[in-house]
């Protein structure tokens, strides 16, 4: 039986790391997380075939592999499924059942050569510095690359970190960004959901001011929040009920939570499993940085399946959403297109 394994490399870092498993615990919730330590990645929703995968052993610096080899692509996606999927989740909040849901969507592409997921892994540290990459090979949820550039959950020294990030539009050089007020909106629906989130966690808790960021070749509106959580928590008991109190936010599910989940689960075509989960070191040598694993992937030999989706609001059109996942899809179909 092969190990398990993980690369990662956090944002802005030149250096990546690997931990091959001496343990991998399958976890059916988050708040089975107090106590064990190693490299996360978490589902969507949890559940028997997608538990959370908690990959333990000793993390070592790795060198990078080289550049990936020549690979023919094709993609096959299907633009009338979505049409439908909008047309579903435009309706239900049309009628006020909620006023935002995560529609998402898979493309996927084939090879004719292998995949190698530690130069594809290589190759986004090199493509992405902002961003957090990781790749995990698990025996039970598959082989997953990503490169997010949103915190879940994050320790700084004795700072806690997490952020809103929605609304996204394409980068086009360092400019002033005149955001929609739908793509506001999006994102301050997000913010107060954190917010109430943190409020029986978190003490001195300060918000920033929703700015612009660039995450690869899009920008996103983003505020950050930093806070002190009560020893009693940081000590091992609590901090996986913070985490399920925050996943999944606004960013990949919807409001009122519960119901979008429940929602998405039973009417979204594709099942995310991993994709709109979150990923990264949970107590590995001090470091606790998670992350919502977005532009991301799940690998086999020959094909790839890329994820992306976008919040919908009433005033949302399904064509510039559709553009949007394609957008979002960019950053992983120029990994897994390459032809150099
Ligand atoms: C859902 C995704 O991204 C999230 C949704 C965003 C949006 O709707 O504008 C922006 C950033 C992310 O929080 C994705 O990349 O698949």
């Amino acid at each position: 039986m092969k190990t398990d394994f993980v690369l990662y490399r956090m944002p802005y870092a030149e250096q990546a790391y690997r931990i091959d498993a001496d343990t991998t615990h399958l976890l059916s919730s988050a708040e089975e997380l107090d106590g064990v330590c190693g490299f996360v990645m978490a589902p969507f929703q949890t559940s028997a075939s997608t538990p959370i995968v908690v990959i333990e052993g000793k993390s070592v610096p790795v060198p990078m592999a080289s550049m990936p080899s020549r690979v023919a692509v094709d993609e096959h996606c299907s633009r009338e499924q979505y049409a439908s999927d909008f047309a579903r989740f435009h309706e239900a909040i049309c009628q006020g059942h909620f006023s935002k849901l995560v529609l998402s969507r898979c493309a996927s592409f084939t090879s004719s050569e292998l995949y190698c997921p530690e130069q594809l892994f290589a190759e986004a540290c090199r493509s992405y510095p902002r961003m957090m990459i990781a790749l995990v090979c698990s025996e039970v949820a598959g082989t997953w690359l990503m490169a997010t550039p949103e915190i879940l959950l994050a320790l700084d020294g004795y700072q806690w970190r997490t952020m809103a990030l929605a609304g996204t539009m394409a980068w086009e050089g360092k400019k002033q960004y005149e955001w929609s007020e739908k793509n506001k909106k999006e994102q301050l629906l997000v913010a107060h959901y954190i917010e109430e989130a943190l409020s029986t966690f978190a003490t001195d808790l300060e918000i920033s001011e929703p700015y612009t960021v660039k995450a690869g070749n899009l920008v996103h509106l983003r505020s950050d929040f930093s806070f002190t959580l009560d020893d009693s928590l940081t000590d091992g008991n609590g901090l996986g009920k913070l985490v399920d109190a925050l996943h999944p936010t606004p960013a990949v599910c919807g409001l009122p939570k519960q119901e979008a989940m429940e929602f998405i689960i039973a009417n979204e075509s594709i099942d995310r499993r991993y994709y709109s989960g979150y990923c990264g070191p949970w107590n590995v040598g001090g470091m606790t940085a998670l992350f919502v694993s977005l532009r991301c992937m799940e690998l086999s030999a020959h094909r790839c399946v890329l994820y992306a989706g976008g919040g919908l609001l009433a005033e949302s059109s399904e064509e510039s959403e559709w553009q949007e996942t394609m957008m979002k899809m960019e950053a992983m179909r120029r990994l897994c297109t390459q032809t150099r």
